[in-house]
């Protein structure tokens, strides 16, 4: 049987006590609609003190939701002292007796409190009359909308905001365009309670404006007069109030559906009648789907153009940005401090969750909390001194200074992690809600990415892949330099992050921008950029061309965190040999072409038992020859000397022969992968061979030494902070970087 959301017994009898609790006193009025007096309801006293309840009420609440909104705006988006202090005083009329906060009223708009004699000196009396009673009820009803508008807007994602500021939205029409409609709901249900209450207002009203009645105040008068029975003729008004907000509100939401579906409608239009005029791509980088309707159909056709198209012909103009980043920035326990220069035209940012990657492409692209960096900037203006501008960030775009240009300006398409697709805009809505969007632009690349026939879908009904490239066409709506991919495979399945790749590597030779795409993935940096940072911690472990950072990780972590595999800590011995292990463990020294090692690694024998290299053996430059376990048997007859469990010393020569334990196998499509410790490190290899290996089987490995590579090891510790040109060229990074001159603590 499917699972159906439901509470749990006790808990559900609980809530139906409370509900019939809140009924129970409508039914127990029942009995005594028979000796009602219905004389009361031709009172015109009562539809006066209606009138001013609800006509009260309804201004009330149009006073209050002109403050209340932006307030609770303000409170949801602000932690410091101020906002504290204000959700304090918002929340006090909550706590404190109606009467009592018609005692406080009357302190400031009483016959002889200042305000109060200043409007009756400008003819207009705030006690005892409608204006009072207005005031009266803003008071009591205030705190009900702000409190649903803050957490109406607490709700709401900031990335959604940051988005639409990269996307050239004023803080004006990011509010009216963006948080506001997605709020509109709670601050809806706020005003509305806010709205009740004002009408229900009895205590404050009563001492601010005895007169005119309003409807509580005449219910306790004809209560007092006339009796129970008077009563319940009094409830009329307000339940047809109750109905008629109950109405109101379903017309509202289905007028505000219909036109939401005709603002879609017209969007697409809009991009449909722009592709028409609009030469379209000789390539497509999706097929569209087959079928129209299927959400996952279109994640399954999206196929890359072939790589002879004449895609890049779309672009004209190829050339890199050059950039130039500072990045700095403090979180509790975690700083920031990376320095990046590039001319590449796909940069790749690479390291481990919470290192730091997503916090350099926000900085970038204006989003990031700044406000101590512009604090540290100004006073550095003020002060003229250079070692505090050194402390602020630096963002330059093709030698342009951005750092002091809001994100709106910058001109920087950002797709976040997240896509920040916005839920109540249809996919063309979002697409051609910045300001200067480019219709034509949208339809080709809404086409070319496989999404034209979903343009008047929201992102709830898209699925993962196709949100990924909503967001990206929305990124592309534009005319930007720079284009900040964060993540962007990493919610995708394998086939589908590999058809993403093609597409994007497609779509980088077709646009004049650069990308930089950040990823946890080393994949996402061999298949989309020519320059890889690899970061960690804050910090910058080592830049470079992807295929030499790739080849020559700078140290252990890198190739850790690149995944480059058989990366071997090594010293050089006396005689120019390259050595791991010692006698206990196994003591394993190669010899191989000196062209195959950095200058740094060919150290001078007397300095060499300290050199600390990098080796790196290919995985395919490794071959299992022998098993000498459970079954010893040579797999390939060669001439060079057989191993032995001894120290191993090889001339050079083609192969070099190490005698390896197996300490785990897993299987692959053509054989097996191996893991074996050879004297006290760990290599790894693929056996394509026809026996089985098994964990704990002795092997003779023969090594291609003319594809070994060796280069000094940069420390650890000097990569953090390393100028780029040193972690560039990790040959530089043998010995410590200095810290740079005018270096300071980031703020
Ligand atoms: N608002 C915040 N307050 C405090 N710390 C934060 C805040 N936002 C991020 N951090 C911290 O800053 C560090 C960097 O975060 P960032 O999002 O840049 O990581 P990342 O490298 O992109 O990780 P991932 O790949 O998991 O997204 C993390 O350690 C994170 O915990």
């Amino acid at each position: 049987m499917p699972t159906r959301p439901g509470l749990p017994r006790a808990l559900r009898a609980l809530a139906v006590l409370l509900a019939a609790y809140l009924l129970a006193p409508l039914l127990a009025a029942l009995p005594a609609l028979g000796s009602a007096d219905w004389h009361v309801l031709s009172d015109r006293a009562l539809w006066q003190a209606a009138l001013v309840s609800f006509g009260g009420a309804t201004l009330a609440t149009v006073l209050i939701a002109l403050g209340g909104v932006p307030l609770g705006y303000y409170l949801a988006r602000h932690t410091g002292a101020l906002a504290r202090t204000l959700a304090f005083i918002v929340q006090a009329p909550l706590a404190l007796p109606p009467l009592v906060s018609g005692v406080l009223l009357l302190f400031l708009i009483g016959p002889y409190a200042p305000l109060g004699t200043l409007f009756s000196d400008a003819g207009l009396q705030l006690t005892d009359a409608f204006a009072g009673v207005v005031l009266a009820q803003v008071f009591v009803a205030a705190p009900f909308a702000v409190i649903a508008a803050r957490s109406a807007f607490a709700a709401l994602d900031p990335g959604l905001e940051e988005v639409a500021a990269t996307l050239g939205l004023r803080p004006a029409q990011r509010f009216m365009k963006v948080a506001l409609p997605l709020a509109a709901r709670g601050i809806a249900a706020g005003l509305l309670l806010a709205w009740l209450r004002a009408i229900g207002e009895f205590g404050a009203t009563v001492m601010v404006a005895y007169h005119p009645y309003s409807l509580p105040v005449f219910t306790f008068v004809s209560f007092g007069s006339q009796g129970l029975d008077a009563m319940l003729p009094v409830l009329l008004p307000t339940l047809l109030a109750t109905l008629a907000v109950v109405a109101l509100a379903a017309g509202v939401q289905s007028a505000n559906l219909r036109r939401s579906g005709r603002g879609a409608r017209l969007a697409r239009q809009r991009l449909m009648d722009a592709e028409i005029d609009a030469e379209v791509d000789a390539a497509p980088l999706a097929d569209p789907p087959s079928n129209k309707g299927a959400a996952t159909d279109a994640d399954a056709q999206l196929t890359p153009a072939s790589p002879n198209s004449d895609a890049g012909a779309a672009a004209p103009d190829h050339r890199a940005a050059s950039l130039q980043l500072r990045l700095r920035h403090r979180y509790p326990g975690f700083a920031l401090d990376v320095s990046i220069t590039s001319n590449a035209r796909r940069l790749a940012i690479v390291g481990p969750s919470g290192c730091g990657k997503s916090l350099s492409l926000k900085l970038v692209a204006g989003v990031a909390p700044q406000r101590a960096d512009r604090r540290a900037l100004r006073r550095a203006h003020r002060r003229r001194r250079t070692a505090d501008v050194d402390a602020a960030n630096l963002i330059r775009i093709d030698g342009v200074a951005l750092e002091q240009v809001n994100a709106e300006a910058r001109r920087i398409a950002y797709v976040p992690q997240n896509y920040a697709l916005f839920p109540h805009l249809s996919l063309a809505e979002q697409c051609l809600l910045a300001p200067d969007a480019d219709a034509g632009k949208v339809a080709r690349w809404a086409k070319a990415l496989g999404l034209d026939t979903l343009l008047e879908r929201r992102p709830a009904a898209l699925s993962l892949g196709q949100q990924q490239r909503a967001a990206l066409v929305r990124a592309l709506a534009r005319p930007s330099r720079l284009i900040l991919l964060d993540e962007p495979c990493s919610a995708l399945d394998t086939p589908l992050r590999s058809q993403l790749r093609r597409a994007l590597r497609e779509l980088q030779t077709r646009i004049d921008a650069t990308t930089i795409v950040v990823s946890h993935d080393p994949q996402d940096a061999l298949e989309l950029a020519d320059e890889i940072v690899v970061m960690d911690a804050g910090r910058v472990l080592q830049q470079g061309r992807t295929a030499d950072v790739l080849r020559r990780p700078a140290t252990l972590s890198v190739a850790r965190l690149l995944d480059v595999r058989n990366v071997l800590p090594v010293r050089r011995t006396a005689d120019g040999a390259i050595a791991w292990g010692n006698q206990s463990d196994g003591h394993v020294a190669l010899r191989m072409p000196t062209d195959r090692m950095l200058p740094g690694a060919t150290a001078p024998a007397e300095q060499a038992e300290q050199a600390d290299c990098l080796l790196r053996i290919p995985t395919d430059a490794v071959h299992v020859v022998a098993i000498a376990t459970p079954e010893p048997r040579s797999l390939r007859t060669d001439t060079s000397p057989a191993a032995s469990d001894g120290p191993t010393e090889v001339a050079p020569q083609a192969h070099a022969h190490l005698s390896a334990l197996v300490e785990s196998v897993y299987p692959t499509a053509d054989g097996q992968w191996l893991r074996c410790a050879v004297g006290d490190r760990t290599l790894e290899c693929a056996y394509r061979g026809t026996s089985t290996v098994a964990a704990g089987a002795r092997l003779t490995l023969a090594i291609d030494v003319a594809r070994l590579d060796c280069w000094p090891a940069a420390h650890e510790a000097a990569t953090a902070g390393a100028t780029p040109a040193q972690v560039a060229n990790p040959a530089a990074l043998a010995t410590p970087a200095a810290p740079p001159a005018r270096a300071r603590a980031p703020t």
